[in-house]
């Protein structure tokens, strides 16, 4: 059960003095390099670790997508991590500008271990780590201060000795103070000027520290104030590359990363997708994604983010979140209305200006960038309003409605959304459409038409031939236009119509163009819409308003079944 009072059960983290802090005025302009713990922080994770298949393809997708440091394993715990170094090294999987890394405890057997996973490696990076807190220190090592020192250095010692003995690989040395966050700012500086003065790197070949939020205890801005301390206070800052690895027990893993980069870090360990121990590793697609948002390419291709993600799912063997930024499955899609109406207008003004920069209203990415269409953009549900109907009228179906169409139309889709409770797809929408507007041709349908004129006359004489229930009738009317003519024929059989409005476009191209036309008319001081679609315009707007009458004869003769032409005069 929650305490009323937490305070007397949790700890407040402890602040850093940095009241000169730099950080915050900083801008990342470049990417970080990134380093990927798939497969090591994120396989030790997993319900079901991964299998040698399962790691194939993840470290062939890792590479496809640009990772030149990736963490492979920690083969002295594991002997699938053990077998698959090797096989890494002695097929020759590795490309030549990427590094595998690998995790060990500062233990002599457990390096010695890895140094034999390693042999024959091309550039390898040793990863090697303790933990500094306090409460490991005294719970779980039962060590004080030099002593935890001692295991770090001793390490490092044995490690610098074992590279020296295998000089034909590049190597690169990793030290990680587990828990950094939760150790004393000045320990962790100690500790790693201790370790980097057993190592001794230098500017030309340095040494990476990579600084754990092992579990993330606080809030973004205070990792970042301890990795602008470190960094401050560590000697030899320019032998050092400043890691991160941020964990996201609060939700905040993310953002940790940035404020981390801006306050001075090189490097950022992560997972795709945030996959790892507990609430997992910093999503690196989110941290490269961001960045692209901001005109900043991270050196990461994502373009086909798609597949991408179900690869990680089947290695992992866990679903990624469906609103997962970037990639999930409806995070380009909006469900509501005015979302749905800016979206579309946004749309429009792209397709009229694709060169300019992005301003598309809730979407904070182009789709396409990562491989995603517009398809999905937008779905219907009783949340939806006018925009998303038309819009998958305009986009999947060729049909742009008129406004005041569009919002009488929504009414119908909001009906059918509302009585099933369910999503209206495309092709739904569009059934609902022809039901409603399209197959409306009963009690009256046009035949055929024969348009004349005379010469020198602006005049035109239509003749129509319509269905009248059982019968056909001709009519003949004169006018200006076409449609003017045929309101004119329908007048003189007793059916007075009067056009509100009218628009017409086409849909399609060449051989298979058609012709759309949208009246709206007054019937019997009712204003009704119509539409018609047809290869030839004329015939599309008389078909129109023959759609239009017959909607109207639907709506208000219900009580009245047998209504005649003669109701109408
Ligand atoms: C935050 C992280 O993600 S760290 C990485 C965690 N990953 C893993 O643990 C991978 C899987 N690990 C394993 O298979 C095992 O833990 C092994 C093979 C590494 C070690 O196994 P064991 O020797 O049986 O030890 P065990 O698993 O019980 O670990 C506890 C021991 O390791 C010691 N230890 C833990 N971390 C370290 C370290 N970084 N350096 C030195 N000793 C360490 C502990 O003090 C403890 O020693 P003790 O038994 O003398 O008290
Ligand atoms: C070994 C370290 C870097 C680690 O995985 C962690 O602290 O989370």
């Amino acid at each position: 059960m929650m305490l009323p009072d937490p305070s007397i059960k949790y700890r407040p983290f402890v602040a850093v003095d940095l009241p000169d802090r730099q950080w915050p005025n900083q801008r990342i302009t470049h990417p970080p390099v990134w380093c990927s713990v798939d497969m090591r922080d994120g396989n030790q994770a997993l319900i079901d670790p991964m299998d040698l298949e399962r790691k194939r393809r993840f470290f062939e997708m890792l590479v496809k997508i640009g990772f030149k440091e990736i963490e492979v394993g920690f083969p002295s715990a594991s002997q699938i991590d053990f077998d698959y170094v090797r096989e890494l090294i002695d097929n020759d999987l590795v490309p030549d500008d990427v590094s595998i890394q690998v995790l060990t405890q500062a233990r002599p057997h457990l390096i010695e271990r890895t140094f034999e996973a390693l042999k024959g490696a091309r550039k390898a990076i040793v990863h090697v780590y303790n933990a500094t807190d306090p409460v490991f220190r005294r719970v779980v090592f039962n060590v004080d201060k030099p002593q935890c020192i001692k295991i770090a250095t001793d390490a490092t010692e044995l490690i610098k000795q074992r590279m020296a003995e295998h000089p034909e690989t590049d190597w690169t040395f990793q030290y990680s103070p587990e828990l950094f966050t939760s150790t004393e700012l000045d320990f962790a500086v100690e500790i790693v000027d201790a370790v980097a003065a057993s190592y001794e790197p230098t500017p030309d070949k340095p040494m990476i520290v990579n600084l754990p939020a092992t579990v993330e205890i606080a809030t973004p801005n205070n990792y970042a104030d301890q990795i602008e301390w470190f960094c401050r206070h560590v000697a030899n800052r320019d032998s050092l590359v400043v890691s991160v690895h941020p964990h996201n027990d609060r939700g905040t893993g993310v953002a940790a990363a940035e404020l981390a980069v801006m306050a001075g870090a090189d490097r950022v360990e992560g997972t795709l997708f945030g996959n790892g121990e507990r609430t997992g590793n910093v999503d690196i697609v989110t941290l490269a994604m961001n960045l692209y948002t901001q005109g900043v390419h991270p050196q990461l291709d994502f373009s086909n983010i798609t597949p991408i993600m179900r690869e990680v799912e089947h290695c992992n063997q866990l679903p990624v979140h469906p609103r997962h930024p970037y990639v999930g499955d409806l995070v380009f899609t909006a469900f509501s209305g005015s979302h749905q109406d800016a979206i579309k207008k946004g749309m429009t003004e792209r397709r009229q200006h694709p060169d300019a920069m992005w301003a598309v209203p809730y979407l904070p990415i182009d789709p396409l960038d990562v491989g995603r269409s517009y398809e999905a953009v937008i779905r219907v549900n009783s949340q939806s309003g006018k925009g998303g109907v038309a819009y998958l009228l305009e986009e999947e179906h060729g049909i742009e409605l008129p406004r005041r169409l569009s919002i009488e139309f929504s009414q119908v889709v909001q009906e059918v959304a509302e009585r099933t409770g369910k999503e209206i797809t495309s092709q739904m929408i569009y059934q609902a459409f022809a039901d409603e507007y399209l197959d409306r041709t009963s009690p009256y349908a046009l035949v055929n038409h024969r348009l004349s004129s005379e010469p020198d006359s602006p005049r035109v004489h239509l003749e129509a031939v319509i269905e009248d229930r059982d019968s056909r009738e001709t009519l003949h009317g004169t006018a200006n236009g076409p449609l003017a003519a045929f309101i004119k024929a329908l007048g003189a059989h007793g059916l007075n119509i009067e056009i509100i409005d009218y628009h017409e476009h086409s849909r399609g191209q060449g051989a298979e163009a058609e012709a759309i036309a949208y009246v709206e008319v007054r019937i019997d001081d009712k204003a009704v819409f119509g539409v018609g679609i047809d290869e030839s315009i004329t015939s599309a707007s008389m078909k129109a308003v023959m759609g239009a009458l017959n909607r109207h004869l639907a709506t208000h003769t219900e009580a009245a079944p047998n209504v005649t032409a003669d109701t109408l005069k």
